[in-house]
């Protein structure tokens, strides 16, 4: 399968942004709250008509909004799961289970109870009602209700969020099988580390109306910590037991790190959380900072008073982030030269950036 995505939807002060080519398998949609992956997955679904761009699904045009095409949600053949069961109170789980074949197409070979009634481990509570089952159980029969819709695609909104610890371990397994057997691709919503690393096949991460696939295994981390902040590759230089530092070389110059015992040669990926990082026009005096990177101001962006300066240091993007005050003294535009200054970058304080960085 492939969806394409690429619009741009704005409701109230936000705005989704998003160019996106999924392939089959799971996708984990992942980032902090407000950041947009409902608006997101609901803009596939159908739930939302995007003001501008277009999806395709398997080539097929789903929304156009400069041709005016959009198919409706029950025309896309999608499940959907949410937060919450949603059952059918008074029907039993065979009958919010068979309800689902109703929007499968007369044309398709129907999905069968009794596989996805094994699949999903609900043989023996079939003749149960709703509210004589556990909150997993009840997540267990809305996830086959949808699929006995025989969807074309599975979207999941935070579908264990509402589930204890106890319960979730016990439900990652079914979702693992869907994933493995039920040969339906899935885009997940989650902002649970866990479910992201035990599930995905790939990880789209957003952050302020922004999705973007990521390499799950650098950039995870610190999207998981929630800071802001910028990403640098580099690779260990040396060390200089004297100073207590360690030496890198990045595509924007060399750094020096706190001292670690990481060996000459290692590739690692570096996390500079704006708060950090200090920018200035010009290299004027003497300062404490040890790092001092040139580079040039590729996007400048206002929210609620903060400024965010994205700075292109020989190609990686760094954040930095200033007041509006700086904004005028500094004279800052695209295109406008800079220098980033910052203290030696700790490696040391997170175990799982070293995991993330063999080479
Ligand atoms: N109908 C709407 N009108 C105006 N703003 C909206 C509307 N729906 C959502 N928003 C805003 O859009 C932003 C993204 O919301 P969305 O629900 O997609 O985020 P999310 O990442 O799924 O958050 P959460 O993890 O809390 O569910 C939020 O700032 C939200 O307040």
């Amino acid at each position: 399968m492939t969806l394409t995505i690429d619009i741009r939807h704005r409701q109230g002060n936000f705005t989704l942004e998003a160019t996106l080519a999924l392939d089959a398998g799971l996708t984990v949609i992942f980032g902090p709250s407000g950041s947009g992956k409902t608006s997101l997955i609901n803009a596939v679904a159908g739930l939302i008509r995007p003001q501008e761009g277009t999806i395709r699904f398997n080539g097929v045009l789903w929304s156009d909004a400069a041709g005016g095409h959009f198919l409706p949600p029950h025309r896309r053949r999608i499940g959907y799961v949410f937060q919450e069961a949603r059952l059918f109170p008074h029907m039993s789980v065979a009958g919010n289970l068979t309800y689902g074949q109703r929007f499968a197409p007369r044309t398709e070979k129907k999905e069968s109870l009794e596989r996805i009634a094994a699949l999903l481990r609900l043989d023996h509570l079939l003749s149960r009602m709703p509210g004589q089952l556990s909150g997993g159980e009840r997540q267990r029969v809305a996830l086959g209700r949808a699929l006995m819709a025989a969807p074309q695609l599975l979207l999941m909104d935070e579908p264990l969020s509402a589930l204890d610890q106890g319960l979730k371990a016990q439900i990652l397994p079914d979702i693992e099988r869907i994933r493995d057997h039920a040969g339906i691709p899935i885009l997940y919503v989650t902002h649970a580390l866990a479910e992201v690393t035990r599930l995905a096949d790939r990880v789209v991460a957003v952050e302020e109306g922004r999705p973007r696939l990521i390499d799950s295994r650098h950039d995870l981390p610190a999207l998981a910590e929630s800071r802001p902040g910028s990403f640098l590759q580099a690779v260990i230089t040396g060390h200089d037991d004297a100073e207590g530092l360690t030496l890198a070389q990045t595509p924007a110059g060399p750094l020096f790190l706190r001292q670690t015992s990481l060996a000459t040669g290692m590739r690692i990926r570096l996390f500079l959380p704006v708060s950090d990082v200090i920018l200035g026009r010009e290299v004027e005096g003497a300062l404490s900072t040890l790092n001092r990177l040139p580079g040039t101001v590729r996007a400048i962006r206002e929210d609620q008073g903060t400024v965010t300066v994205h700075v292109d240091c020989g190609g990686e993007i760094i954040r930095a982030e200033i007041t509006h005050r700086s904004l005028l003294a500094l004279q800052l535009a695209e295109g406008v030269s800079v220098t980033l200054f910052f203290k030696a970058v700790s490696i040391e304080t997170s175990g799982v950036f070293r995991r993330s960085s063999r080479p």
